[in-house]
């Protein structure tokens, strides 16, 4: 039996309308973080810490006004749009989250809300601004990432424990309306809005401006979607409301993990996105990656494949340099996942969960009657088994940009796909055609 709530989710089953479908169908992003934070990028008083560097204020325990004065420094020389867009572009990613503002309260726009902005640094200029128009111009979606949770700012509370701490905290969630009503006025070819830094209590005892948040911009910007993270409902319940059911348009808990793909099966039941770092836990940028494990592009590239397979979004994390320019492991990154995406993105884009039960040489995704093998372990029996649901058969077998590759049934719904005669050498994709009679079994039922 349901409660009745005024907070909780809008809507229930995923929302099909065009908007959301280009979000789900664009199934690979980037997330650009990029804040003063990339500055001292883990480092101060000549210490280094290991933590994420864009928490750095936090473990250096820096005041908040000596950490903001660090924008006497944010001169970004090497910034250029127009290169990051192509880099964006050739990574084969279709949408691009911005750190609009992070925990550290700097914003990346000229926001007449706050004078810790931009235009009070010595670049001046707004940063937001060129790299919507840039992302934009390649044909690249912009997404805005936005922390509630803003250690600048003297009205913000982390609970609300008196009637000052009610008159303050009101006044902070009137200067976020602010915000994200200039963001959405600046820049109305944003077509996301995935906040963070709400998790204490002080959101969790206000649910009804999350769902105030989440109306205001979809009013705005017509189409737009929010992340399940920016919502609490009438009783502080976050993400899936206190009847289980899920608030805003996607989950957006992944955050550095992925679902299990066979015990967690259930996340196919809706829309979601995971983001993940290329080191252990840096979103900002580091000095020191050698403090943690570099994940290599192909380990990259399976978490990528490994969330399309589950019918969710990944966005893998770049950290920019404080002068404007990426590192080279980034770099060398984006380059690998775009060679492989420009001969294997058919099996990414627009692509969903198949149904079919995971085999250890790697994972399925389907595009209608498509059905994509996405093999990363080649079999010693250099035979891939493939169990196909009741009432479906394989026809034919293709390996994409390569050969027809041999089918054979060895059982009911059991088939031994060949190998490539040659060794790809690289994770690469098989294209099956099926044919599904499930529909012809209903007629004779
Ligand atoms: C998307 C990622 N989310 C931010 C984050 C938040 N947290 C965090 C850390 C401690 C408690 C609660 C949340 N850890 N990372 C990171 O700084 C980054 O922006």
């Amino acid at each position: 039996q349901e409660i009745s709530l005024k907070y909780g989710a809008g809507r229930l089953g995923k929302r099909q309308d065009a908007d959301m479908k280009r979000f789900r169908d664009n199934r690979l992003g980037a997330f650009i973080h990029w804040g003063l934070y990339a500055i001292p990028g883990g480092e101060w008083n000549g210490e280094m810490y290991g933590g994420a560097a864009e928490w750095l204020k936090a473990w250096a325990k820096v005041p908040a006004d000596e950490w903001l004065k660090l924008m006497e420094q944010w001169n970004p020389t090497r910034f250029n749009p127009k290169a990051w867009a192509k880099m964006a572009k050739k990574m084969g990613v279709k949408y691009v989250k911005i750190t609009t503002k992070h925990h550290e309260g700097f914003c990346l726009w000229p926001s007449k809300y706050t004078q810790y902005t931009v235009a009070q640094t010595p670049y001046k200029k707004d940063i937001l601004g060129e790299m919507v128009k840039a992302y934009n111009d390649e044909g690249i979606d912009v997404h805005f990432y936005f922390s509630v949770l803003d250690w600048s700012h003297p009205d913000y509370r982390y609970d609300i424990k008196s009637e000052e701490d009610e008159i303050a905290f009101a006044r902070f969630l009137e200067f976020t309306d602010n915000q994200l009503k200039e963001l959405a006025t600046r820049y109305p070819t944003v077509k996301d809005f995935w906040f963070d830094g709400t998790w204490d209590a002080s959101i969790k005892k206000n649910g009804w401006w999350t769902a105030h948040v989440e109306q205001m911009l979809k009013e705005m910007l017509p189409g737009v979607t929010v992340n399940s993270r920016l919502r609490a409902d009438d009783y502080g319940k976050r993400h899936f409301d206190s009847n289980g059911h899920l608030m805003g348009d996607y989950e957006s808990a992944y955050e550095r993990r992925l679902p299990d793909p066979v015990k967690d099966l259930k996340v196919t039941r809706w829309d979601w996105e995971a983001c993940m770092t290329v080191p252990e836990n840096q979103w900002g940028y580091h000095k020191d990656w050698s403090l943690s494990y570099v994940k290599t592009p192909l380990e990259v590239l399976e978490r990528i494949v490994h969330a399309v397979s589950m019918g969710g979004n990944m966005v893998v994390n770049f950290g920019p340099q404080p002068d404007g320019d990426f590192r080279s492991e980034e770099k060398e990154l984006a380059d690998a996942v775009g060679r492989w995406m420009s001969v294997n993105g058919e099996c990414i884009y627009g692509c969903d969960y198949a149904g079919w039960d995971k085999q250890a040489w790697g994972y399925y995704t389907r595009k209608g009657k498509e059905v994509y093998m996405v093999v990363f372990n080649s079999p010693y029996s250099r035979h891939l088994v493939v169990k196909t649901p009741k009432d479906v058969k394989i026809t034919k077998a293709v390996v994409l940009n390569g050969k027809e590759v041999g089918v054979k049934e060895t059982a009911r719904n059991e088939y031994n796909v060949d190998m490539p005669a040659k060794d790809p050498g690289a994770p690469f994709v098989i294209k099956l055609q099926i044919e599904d009679n499930t529909n012809a079994a209903d007629k004779y039922r």
